[in-house]
């Protein structure tokens, strides 16, 4: 499979007043087309940093972020900007929906400005909403609203699907489904899925497993079987 990211001693720092905090102290790692990658660590190891610097949402302090042939990590805020609206679907603990906009609205309003957005329509009966697509996300569970905000993401027909902590908002079943969801999209659409997560338990879902602990990557694993998360419990 055909490398499509690459992380090359990539550090982050953050100055608070006095104070330097090490968010990333030296990352690597190198992510294929195609795969499902789960990044696992503790509370505070660097997880979102990492996310939030793939997505272009934050930028390195130094090092080197490869998206296909073209480094990231180059670009200006206005590149960046463009490049986070085509190419990246974020999916958040707290779906981020727009309360006054209905289901539908709020698939289209995030894609409208994609150059190869999918049909709204059809993605919210994907994710299993063909029902609700009228209703606003105070009328939603949060199980439901993390489909809306999943379908959002993926009509905007994205190279990557970006999730932080997706079911951290969810009970058990909720979160599974949600999680079989990525998995099925990620298996029919053969997009590149990140999913971070403190929750170990749902490593043999993955392609692959990153393991961050302090700022560094501990560990990669490569599943050479991986597992549907219909069968793994927790
Ligand atoms: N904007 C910021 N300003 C200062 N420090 C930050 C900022 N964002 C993150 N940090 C610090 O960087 C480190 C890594 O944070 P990060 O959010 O990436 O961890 P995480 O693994 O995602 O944790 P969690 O699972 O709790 O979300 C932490 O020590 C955190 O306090």
């Amino acid at each position: 499979m055909n490398k499509l990211i690459e992380f090359i001693d990539v550090t982050k720092e953050y100055k608070i007043g006095e104070v330097t905090i090490k968010a990333l102290n030296g990352v690597n790692f190198s992510i294929s087309e195609g795969e499902f990658v789960v990044i696992l660590g503790a509370s505070g190891a660097g997880k979102s940093t990492i996310l939030n610097i793939l997505g272009g949402m934050d930028t390195a302090s130094s090092g080197q972020v490869f998206v296909g042939d073209r480094e990231i990590t180059k670009w200006n805020e206005r590149k960046l900007t463009e490049y986070r609206g085509q190419n990246i679907g974020f999916v958040f603990q707290f779906y981020n929906l727009i309360p006054n906009l209905n289901a539908l609205e709020n698939v289209e309003f995030a894609t409208e400005v994609c150059k190869d957005h999918l049909d709204a329509n059809d993605i919210l009966h994907k994710v299993g909403l063909t029902n609700r697509i009228k209703n606003f996300p105070s009328q939603l569970s949060g199980g439901e609203q993390q489909r809306v905000a999943i379908a959002r993401a993926v009509a905007k027909n994205p190279l990557l699907l970006l999730c932080d902590e997706p079911t951290g908002a969810l009970d058990y079943v909720t979160g599974k489904a949600v999680l079989k969801l990525l998995q099925d999209l990620n298996q029919d659409t053969k997009k590149c899925v990140v999913v971070v997560t403190h929750n170990s338990a749902i490593a043999p879902m993955a392609d692959k497993v990153i393991k961050v602990k302090s700022g560094m990557v501990e560990s990669i694993t490569i599943n050479k079987e991986k597992q549907s998360i219909e069968g793994i419990e927790w």
